[in-house]
């Protein structure tokens, strides 16, 4: 008899409040290692927050998160799962003044890893920047940098927000073989995009428009 194995990840029935108000709420999800999601929605419906929520930047308001089969609200979890999580957002944390080499070994450092780096600029087509400013790169290179990280410093979950925004054709074919690669040796990715992104056998999990504002027909003044 197969046992299926536990998941990694489990949210359930998670809700969470920004200023107030109910941004998501009955939100249920199961990653197991090797998995992917991908997260859609209309704007304003609460992909980013769920992805801030599973990288542990927000807390939920109800429900329950669990990391491999832990509660993530006990005492000391979530510091822990933190470590094991890595958030590609709208911020890059890029640092103007540092080099592209240093804006990815410094958080190798911090995680008392070394050599990583130079492959990982290597993978993502920007090492002959490696000396520049941080400051000089453009949108799509300051992406490919933000993903460069992923690489240098590996951790099981990838949490990606709109992480296609500025990459030519090219990059987002780096993109999907890299999360691709990842899922290969157990890792896992949760993708929130706009735009269609080769995912081979994921899930979907759809955020409903939220309906707190009235919309205004324009020119009506
Ligand atoms: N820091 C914040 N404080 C209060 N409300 C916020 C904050 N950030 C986002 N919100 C609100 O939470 C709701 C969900 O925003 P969120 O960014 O999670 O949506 P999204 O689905 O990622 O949108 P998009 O597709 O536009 O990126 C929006 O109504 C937004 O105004």
């Amino acid at each position: 008899m197969r046992i299926a194995p536990v998941p990694r990840l489990v949210a359930s029935r998670v809700a969470c409040m920004r200023s107030g108000q109910v941004v998501i709420r009955d939100v249920n999800m199961t990653l197991h290692e090797g998995g992917a999601m991908l997260l859609t929605g209309p704007n304003g419906s609460g992909k980013s927050t769920f992805l801030r929520l599973l990288a542990g930047f927000l807390k939920p308001s109800a429900g329950q998160l669990l990391w491999d089969g832990h509660d993530l609200s006990g005492p000391g979890l979530y510091d822990e799962y933190r470590t094991q999580v890595h958030l590609v957002g709208a911020k890059d944390g890029i640092k103007a003044q540092m080099s592209v080499y240093e804006n990815v070994q410094f958080w190798e450092l911090l995680e008392g890893l070394d050599g990583g780096t130079m492959p990982a600029l290597e993978y993502m087509g920007i090492a002959h920047y490696a000396e520049r400013e941080g400051a000089v790169l453009s949108l799509g290179q300051r992406k490919r940098l933000q993903l460069a990280r992923l690489l240098a410093i590996p951790r099981p979950l990838w949490l990606l927000d709109e992480p296609s925004v500025g990459l030519d054709s090219q990059g987002v074919k780096l993109l999907e073989q890299m999360i691709y690669n990842h899922r290969q040796q157990g890792g896992m990715a949760l993708v929130a995009t706009h735009v269609p992104i080769g995912l081979r056998d994921h899930q979907d999990l759809k955020f409903p428009a939220r309906n707190f504002e009235t919309v205004q027909p324009f020119g009506g003044l």
